[in-house]
């Protein structure tokens, strides 16, 4: 059984309505999926703990795009992982990255890359979202080679576009797919 963490926090419902589209893709290969906030935002919200990353085979980590970066409760979060780091734990542990920005041009891809350096410093294999996902070159909002990504306008009320959630679940089935490659 390969266990994916899907780590995320969300405001406003858009890196959640993300991390559920990644969490179902998984599900559909038969992945055990550990959902987990920063912090308890609705009731069902399960906080993250470090056993959390323990356990998993494969991570997929999102924020929404705060100044052109990762969410604070995430860095602080990351700040707490310095013992698992030291005895490099999470080393080849294949991971991606997602994030919401209100604006097309408001920096989610500076987030993307924001989000994969503390996992990178883990050692973890980060996978973007190779070019043979065609909604990648169809997306005219969210979808980049450095993870998933949605554009939710400045009121926030964009749904994810058709494209958006594809390029989604193809991040959570690919996480699997190498998951069990590594295995
Ligand atoms: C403090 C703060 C900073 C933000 N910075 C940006 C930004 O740099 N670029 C952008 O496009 N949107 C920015 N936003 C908007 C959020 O990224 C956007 O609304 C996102 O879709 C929220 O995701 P959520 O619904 O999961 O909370 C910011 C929002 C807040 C509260």
């Amino acid at each position: 059984m390969t266990t994916l963490l899907v780590l995320f926090h969300s405001s406003h419902g858009s890196v959640r309505a993300m991390a559920n589209e990644i969490a179902e893709a998984a599900e559909t290969l038969g992945a055990t999926v550990l959902l987990r906030t920063f912090e308890q935002r609705e009731a069902h919200d399960i906080v993250v703990s470090k056993d959390d990353l323990l356990r998993c085979d494969a991570l997929a980590f999102g924020t929404p795009t705060r100044f052109g970066m990762m969410a604070a409760q995430a860095k602080q979060f990351w700040e707490t992982t310095s013992d698992i780091w030291l005895k490099g734990q999470l080393i080849d542990i294949p991971a991606c990255v997602f994030t919401s920005s209100s604006s097309m041009h408001g920096g989610n891809e500076a987030t993307l890359l924001n989000l994969s350096l503390p996992l990178l410093h883990h050692g973890m294999m980060l996978l973007g979202v190779p070019y043979d996902v065609p909604e990648l070159s169809q997306t005219t909002t969210g979808g980049t080679p450095y993870g998933a990504s949605h554009v939710s306008g400045t009121e926030n009320t964009s749904m994810l576009s058709e494209t958006e959630m594809k390029i989604c679940r193809s991040v959570g089935k690919r996480l699997i797919t190498i998951a069990e490659k590594l295995k």
